[in-house]
């Protein structure tokens, strides 16, 4: 398993870039002063809060679960960065070695990303064979306790990430109980911060806090970037890293949820009932640590704010993590609003195939490499036609989900199964019954459930045929013709291709599944049951298909191969700015989008630079 962010293959390949990256872009602004915004009272059973959001201030400090005392409450602030810290990285993100315009942004590449901005100290050894170290990030003023098996954290030596302040600092964010006395984890999406929040919550909601948006977040763009503050290889060292957790630091990682401790009999409720292993196997991200030497550990590792955010079986992030900034990054996966509900997907990414209707759950660990996933290359296409199954009539989807051209030991992700599946993995894996707004359907609506077991299913056969080699009889079947292929081939009609990926993508946008394919496959969060991913998994490593910028992407080329200015611009756009915010991720994907981002700009230009520029169309002479 190695744990790095995704670097999505792209479809409009740029030359390569040597600089160094790192980038500022024109919406980044200093944190204003922090204000106190959030009123919380509490009765004996219902809390109010109360949220300015204009006021541009952080969360007030989330007070635990509503339903479950603490040790003690003391601001989530004081375990996050400092405005001063901040001020500090900005300062420093200012003085980057040089800088110039791209776009309709101000980039800013580093002279030395290699500097070590981390420092560390052994606080002695505790657990058995283990020491807890601390790994200081002097940038950011934070502090991370490790305690992994071979593993220093001298070691680890992070490379500085380029966030920039605004990123690293809660401005897009806020955390606040989830949903109403009856609603369990509705959330209150209809609200506007522009007015101040008033939510009411019983006490005893089921999934207690939250992640909010603050802000208008586009698809693609980072919420948040993260540290950790402990890292485990094992969650029964926790203990030992709980004790010397600073004590800001500590309570607000002992206010996080243990789903363990209702299972703890003879205890008082309450903090006292949960365990540091309980919280770490509830909270804690699968992550990947990799040494300077080259050694690598999967690890666990609590972050304060991203451990808040619900599952959503259409979420609206990406969690990825780079583990050379040891940065764990959330990135939009469709156009936020505020006061959206800031959820990831804790589904594991491979299940065997339930899009065979004979393959039940509880599914085996992939034992080979998934699928790779083919990329489409701007290249003149080679040639003639290859497909010569194409019919009339393709057949139906659910003649050939029947019939038996998926092989069983297919591997599919996990969030494309049935909702029934779904829900009984998330139960098994993680303990969770789960009631996002995709499975807390009520029984009276079976015909929606169904529609959305369909859509998940075909979009799960869609994406299984698009993206494998050895599918190809298949996808011949359905007659869906590569970009190449659609170039060469008159026979397919000139808006075929255009009309087959709009339709995924509306699929993928009914979902909630848009950018969702890009994520990591190797960050998880909550109960590992070890079986899905762990070092075995190492041949997830290539699973990497683009969802909604695969479609764009196929999209906007035909378009430009039809010659079509107006459908290219519109494509080419979108496609850039998604990628314009993804490179904002800071890891090492970052200088590959900024690359595609200066093409892109160049074909938003001059379309006839685009290189396959009205082939097809003059090919066939309109
Ligand atoms: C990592 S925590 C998420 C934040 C948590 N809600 C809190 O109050 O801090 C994971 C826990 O949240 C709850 N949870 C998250 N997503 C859920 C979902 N879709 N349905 C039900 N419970 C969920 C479960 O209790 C789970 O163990």
């Amino acid at each position: 398993m190695i744990a790095i962010a995704p670097q999505p293959q792209a479809l409009f390949r740029s030359p390569a870039h040597a600089l160094p990256y790192g980038m500022v872009g024109s919406t980044n602004r200093r944190p204003s002063a922090r204000k106190r915004t959030s009123v919380g009272e509490q009765d004996s059973s219902r809390i109010h809060l109360e949220v300015h959001a204009n006021t541009k201030s952080v969360p007030h400090h989330p007070k635990c679960e509503p339903s479950r005392s603490c040790y003690g409450h003391t601001s989530l602030d004081a375990a996050l960065p400092s405005a001063s810290a901040s001020d500090n990285s900005s300062k420093k993100l200012r003085t980057a070695s040089r800088s110039r315009r791209l776009g309709d942004a101000q980039v800013v590449y580093f002279s030395s990303p290699r500097n070590p901005s981390a420092d560390c100290s052994s606080l002695g050894g505790t657990a058995e064979d283990a020491v807890v170290e601390t790994l200081r990030f002097k940038d950011l003023g934070q502090e991370c306790l490790i305690c992994v098996r071979g593993l220093s954290a001298g070691s680890l030596r992070p490379e500085p990430s380029h966030h920039s302040d605004l990123i690293y600092s809660n401005d897009n964010v806020v955390i606040l109980p989830v949903g109403g006395p009856d609603s369990g984890l509705l959330s209150p999406y209809t609200y506007s911060l522009d007015k101040p929040l008033r939510i009411t919550v019983a006490s005893g909601v089921l999934s207690g806090l939250g992640m909010f948006a603050k802000r208008s977040i586009p698809r693609g763009s980072v919420i948040l970037a993260e540290k950790p503050v402990m890292i485990v290889e094992d969650a029964n060292d926790a203990e030992h890293v709980f004790e010397k957790l600073e004590r800001s630091v500590r309570v607000n990682v002992e206010c996080l949820p243990d789903l363990t401790a209702s299972h703890t009999h003879g205890q008082a409720p309450g903090m006292r009932s949960k365990t540091p292993q309980g919280i770490v196997k509830t909270n804690a991200f699968d992550i990947e640590c990799a040494s300077n030497l080259g050694e690598k550990k999967a690890c666990k590792a609590i972050f304060l704010q991203s451990s808040r955010c619900n599952h959503s079986c259409g979420p609206s992030a990406i969690a990825t993590f780079d583990a050379s900034s040891l940065t764990l990054t959330l990135l939009a996966n469709r156009n936020l609003k505020p006061g959206d509900e800031i959820t990831i997907s804790y589904l594991p990414v491979l299940s065997s195939s339930s899009l065979h209707p004979s393959v039940i759950l509880p599914f085996s660990p992939p034992t080979s490499p998934p699928t790779t996933i083919g990329h489409l290359t701007p290249t003149f296409p080679s040639g003639t036609s290859v497909i010569t199954e194409s019919s009339s009539s393709p057949p139906t989807i659910s003649s050939l989900l029947s019939s038996s051209s998926i092989p069983n030991s297919t591997n599919v992700p996990a969030i494309y199964l049935p909702r029934h599946s779904r829900r009984r993995l998330l139960s098994d894996v993680y303990n969770i019954d789960c009631r996002c707004e995709h499975c807390d359907i009520p029984w009276t609506e079976a015909a929606s459930v169904h529609k959305s077991d369909r859509v998940r299913k075909e979009l799960g056969l869609y994406n299984l045929v698009l993206s494998s080699d050895s599918l190809t009889k298949l996808r011949k079947k359905l007659a869906i013709p590569t970009f190449e292929e659609w170039c060469g081939d008159s026979r397919f009609s000139p808006d075929s291709l255009i009309t087959v990926h709009s339709r995924l993508m509306e699929m993928r946008e009914k979902e909630g599944l848009e950018l969702t394919a890009l994520a990591d496959p190797r960050v998880s969060v909550g109960f590992q049951s070890g079986s899905n991913f762990d070092a075995q998994g190492e041949g997830n490593v290539n699973l990497k298909e683009e969802g909604w910028l695969k479609h764009a992407d196929v999209i906007g080329m035909c378009f430009g191969a039809l010659g079509d200015k107006k459908g290219f611009r519109r494509w080419v756009r979108k496609i850039r700015d998604v990628r314009w915010a993804m490179s904002m991720c800071g890891d090492g994907g970052s200088q590959e989008q900024i690359g595609h981002v200066k093409v892109l700009d160049t074909w938003l230009d001059r379309p006839e630079t685009f290189p396959l520029w009205g082939w097809r169309a003059q090919k066939e002479g309109y």
